[in-house]
């Protein structure tokens, strides 16, 4: 077997909650997350870089960085206890914790490290338990393992499986409890959408952070049977609606209403509200749907042409918010249908 010298991953941003898809429904953008990796000789032991977004916050050392930290678990699930000597170089422009799957992407090359560096041979498939183990969310995972809009689940798990020690936690960035153990199989399923490849999405991203854990405390334990209605309705009708050429504005428009998260959240994204009910295809032609990106703050807007008025649409009701006058950047970005990759040189 050869052990390549040097190997490349890359991984896709995302938005996940598309319209009434809450925990559902997520898409992979073409904005990546790379590791650029090279193996060392024996007790060089790990340098690692990093540049781009989180650059001054993020920490370097492998047992606290979310990306070691994740392949560090993945091989000690193999028996493995330490990364082999290598030099990355982290380059990150996902935004941190503005609703844009970086935490996702972030797990996602963890196992995909863990997976090259080791040479675990694990499929794609495995990963994916890794990462469910790891992030609870399927809806930010899925698309930036396996690219495009995507559906997902995850499977009910048996009582035995319920025991603490099993279950698959959603943010263990914050809570510093003890790893999870090796994943149970298949506790992820997923199924890639069409998608109308005309529509493009920007995203508007205001320059303050709502981190998920928080944004999901601010949702109820309970739901009404019409609101839950209410979503399935639009969930069925939007993923047909978003795979046809020409795409339906305003049928997509409508699908994309929500009432399981966006309004609990509010309160945590100034405008939205606002920006979810005047910018509408009729007010700004070239609109398809617009909603909240992941657990926000960032803005999800999907459009076929008249890019920079949507986003400045959005902008400036960000910036109309009284007292805040917050200032916001936007991307105009690609669906992308491959998801994370690995290449390898030498
Ligand atoms: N590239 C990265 N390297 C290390 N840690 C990261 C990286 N990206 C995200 N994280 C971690 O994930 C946290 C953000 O996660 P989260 O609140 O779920 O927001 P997001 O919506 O961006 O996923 C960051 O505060 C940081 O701890
Ligand atoms: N379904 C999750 C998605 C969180 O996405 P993120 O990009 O904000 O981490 C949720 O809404 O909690």
């Amino acid at each position: 077997m050869t052990t390549h010298q040097k190997f490349k991953i890359s991984v896709p941003a995302t938005s996940a909650n598309i319209g009434p898809g809450f925990d559902v429904l997520g898409m992979a953008f073409s904005l990546y997350l790379t590791l650029d990796c090279e193996r060392l000789g024996p007790g060089a032991g790990l340098q690692m870089s990093y540049e781009g977004e989180g650059a001054e916050d993020v920490p370097l050392v492998a047992e606290k960085n979310l990306i070691t930290k994740t392949a560090l678990y993945v091989l000690s699930t193999y028996g493995i206890a330490s990364l082999p000597p290598l030099k990355i170089h982290v380059n990150n422009p996902i935004p941190l914790g503005r609703g844009l799957g970086s935490s996702g992407s972030a797990v996602v090359a963890g196992v995909m490290l863990a997976n090259s560096a080791g040479e675990l041979k694990m499929s794609k498939d495995r990963m994916f338990d890794y990462c469910l183990m790891v992030e609870r969310h399927p809806d930010n995972v899925a698309p930036a393992l396996f690219g495009g809009f995507v559906a997902s689940f995850l499977r009910e798990l048996e009582p035995e499986e319920l025991e603490p020690s099993s279950i698959p936690r959603s943010e263990p960035t914050r809570n510093g409890a003890s790893q999870p153990p090796t994943p149970l199989t298949d506790i992820g399923h997923y199924m890639q959408l069409g998608w109308a490849k005309e529509v493009k999405a920007i995203a508007i991203i205001p320059n303050f952070e709502v981190a998920t854990e928080d944004a999901r405390a601010a949702l109820p334990d309970n739901y009404s049977r019409a609101d839950v209605i209410y979503n399935l309705q639009r969930v069925a009708v939007l993923t047909h609606a978003l795979s046809r050429s020409p795409v339906n504005a305003d049928l997509v428009y409508k699908a994309m209403s929500d009432k399981i998260h966006q309004p609990y959240r509010k309160s945590l994204i100034p405008g939205m509200q606002d920006m979810l009910e005047t910018i509408t295809p009729k007010t700004c032609p070239g609109l398809v749907g617009i909603c909240l990106s992941g657990a926000g703050p960032t803005i999800l807007a999907l459009a076929t042409e008249n890019f920079d008025k949507i986003a400045n649409a959005v902008q400036d009701c960000f910036a109309r918010q009284p007292n805040l006058s917050i200032e916001s950047e936007y991307k105009v970005l690609d669906v992308v249908h491959d998801g994370a990759q690995v290449q390898y040189s030498n």
